[in-house]
């Protein structure tokens, strides 16, 4: 029965990863750490440094079991927020404590594109994964399972075993497993809840079976055994690459096929829903928009293009790159068609961009296809305000600024309100598919989210014992259309970058709509 766990690296896999094991198995102790102490602060904080949908709900019921806990569990050298020290989860920088008590380590590191060297702009980075594997080496003094959870390249699990072998002191034996996480940004918690599979990748030995079975124990405290697949490291971890590839190929597809359809007077809702209907294609990723962003997709379909040339599998890493091309050339594409609406010429006008992040229920923007919208916006001369019900103000300014050229003062706008951004515009984009940007008529129920909490605290108890961590619980507000096309001047158009509005209720309010893949009225 494995009792302490750590995870190592607090972003948005480990610090959910470390609540949910938390949560779902409450004689584990569970100690998140980090180097970086402000994020630990976060965590420990009233603020949690990302926002996701019942994650605040899930830390404060286990806060608050460790609170009502009378068996005084052990905590590491971190602490529970608000000084409960009897809960079994822990946010700490206290990296060495934790590999040193812990018997299977989950390392959530970030591995980002390389920035120099071989494989520049392709290759992944594990520099930071093998600084803490290092790290590992030279602390552990007893047996450890040590999981990658962190998207790597292919043969890593290798590379860390050899690493392990030339700077641990062989005094104890070290599992390596790939168990890669599939979990998307905006259904963080829901997705670890209930994940649609499980893999675990192993050497084929018998010890590398027996750590597989005893990692595959703590999922099935709350994951169906059927669910749980055991494979060789490999294939493990060429799958997490090769899922990456598969889904975000669905959307560039979805694109390509968006500009024939704007060329033919074609609607690429109908396709994609006469494609999505077929059992064998599903709807799913069939959503055409202004492009894909996020902090995986990109980099984790170079990894696979890089191996595939490594492997002189030259048409194979064409084909995968393409992917990203098509996506590249969906985000030009787009700008350029706002471009042309407005008479080849945006310079000086009023534009409103609704949405920054890179898709709903996250504030985060990597490689967000609104950062090439407003940068390419300013560039040719127009007047930006920008609004995102999540995503700070100084992060949009910081993403929307160009090394090169900056913003003339004033051009650039962060708006508190859609309204706001609204008012005076003589176009509004809506880049990012937020639930509060529908239209009447495609407006979902208010409560959207099917986590399946495990019992949760009512909200003024919430409210008595922690009152800052309700800070991100969001009420929907849709907009009023009417009132943001009444407030815009000029052209009035609007850009549906997402195809979430409904373009014959917007017409009707007096508006010209554009959405992708569709005939312009
Ligand atoms: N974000 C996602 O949606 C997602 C989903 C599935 C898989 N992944 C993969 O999981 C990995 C982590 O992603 P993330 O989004 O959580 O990254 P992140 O950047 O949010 O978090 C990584 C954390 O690791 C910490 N860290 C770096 N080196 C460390 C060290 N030596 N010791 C301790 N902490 C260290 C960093 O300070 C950072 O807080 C990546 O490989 C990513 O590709 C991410
Ligand atoms: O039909 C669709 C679906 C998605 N998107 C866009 O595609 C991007 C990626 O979306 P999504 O896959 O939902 O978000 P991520 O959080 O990037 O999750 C992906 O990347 C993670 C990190 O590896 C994986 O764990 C997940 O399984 C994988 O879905 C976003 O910009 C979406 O707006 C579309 O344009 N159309």
């Amino acid at each position: 029965m494995v009792r302490k766990v750590a995870c190592i690296g607090a972003g948005f896999v480990g610090g959910p990863l470390g609540t949910v094991i938390a949560s779902q198995c409450p004689d584990i102790q569970t100690a998140v750490v980090d180097i970086n102490p402000e994020i630990v602060d976060a965590w420990n904080s009233d603020t949690l440094p990302l926002y996701e949908s019942g994650l605040s709900e899930m830390l404060l019921a286990v806060r608050e079991r460790g609170h009502n806990s009378v068996r005084g569990v052990s905590s590491n050298e971190g602490h529970c927020a608000n000084g409960l020290t009897n809960c079994n989860l822990t946010f700490s920088t206290s990296v060495e404590v934790a590999i040193e008590e812990a018997e299977i380590i989950f390392l959530c590191i970030d591995t980002p594109t390389k920035s120099t060297g071989p494989g520049e702009g392709s290759a992944l980075d594990i520099t930071n994964l093998e600084a803490a594997v290092r790290t590992i080496a030279r602390v552990a003094k007893t047996d450890k399972i040590i999981v990658e959870k962190s998207t790597v390249p292919c043969g890593t699990a290798g590379t860390l075993r050899d690493l392990l072998k030339n700077e641990a002191n062989g005094a104890c034996h070290f599992e390596i497993l790939s168990n890669p996480e599939f979990l998307s940004e905006g259904t963080i918690i829901s997705d670890l809840l209930h994940p649609s599979r499980i893999l675990i990748g192993s050497e084929m030995t018998p010890s590398g079976r027996k750590a597989s079975d005893k990692l595959a124990e703590i999922y099935r405290k709350w994951v169906p055994d059927d669910l749980i697949i055991h494979m060789d490291l490999w294939s493990s971890e060429l799958s997490k690459l090769a899922a990456n590839a598969l889904l975000a190929q669905r959307v560039s597809s979805i694109n390509s096929l968006a500009s024939i359809c704007e060329e033919t007077g074609a609607d690429i809702d109908f396709v994609s829903t006469a494609c999505g209907l077929d059992r064998r294609i599903t709807r799913a990723m069939l959503q055409p928009s202004l492009g894909w962003g996020g902090g995986c997709f990109k980099k984790d379909i170079f990894c696979l293009v890089y191996l595939a040339r490594g492997l002189g599998l030259e048409e194979v890493a064409n084909y995968w790159a393409s992917v990203v091309e098509i996506n590249e050339y969906q985000k030009a594409r787009f700008l350029k068609g706002i471009i042309s609406h407005m008479h080849g010429c945006v310079a000086k006008k009023s534009i409103a961009v609704l949405g920054f992040a890179f898709k709903k229920n996250t504030s985060d923007t990597k490689n967000s296809a609104a950062i090439t919208l407003v940068r390419g916006l300013l560039a040719e001369g127009a007047f930006v305000s920008v609004y995102d019900p999540l995503v700070p103000e100084s992060k949009i300014l910081a993403d929307s600024t160009m090394r090169l050229s900056k913003p003339e003062p004033g051009q650039l706008q962060i708006c508190k309100t859609a309204y706001q951004a609204c008012t005076g515009a003589e176009a509004v984009v809506v880049a990012t598919d937020c639930d509060d940007f529908q239209t009447p008529s495609r407006a979902i129920p208010r409560d959207s989210s099917n986590l399946n909490l495990p019992p949760t605290l009512n909200s003024r108890h919430m409210d008595e014992r922690n009152p800052g961590l309700n800070v991100h619980m969001r009420i929907h507000k849709p907009l009023d259309w009417r009132s943001v096309v009444d407030s815009m001047q000029g052209l009035k158009l609007i850009f549906d970058g997402r195809n979430v509005l409904d373009g014959e209720y917007l017409r009707g309010l007096g508006c010209r709509y554009v959405g992708i893949g569709k005939r312009v009225a």
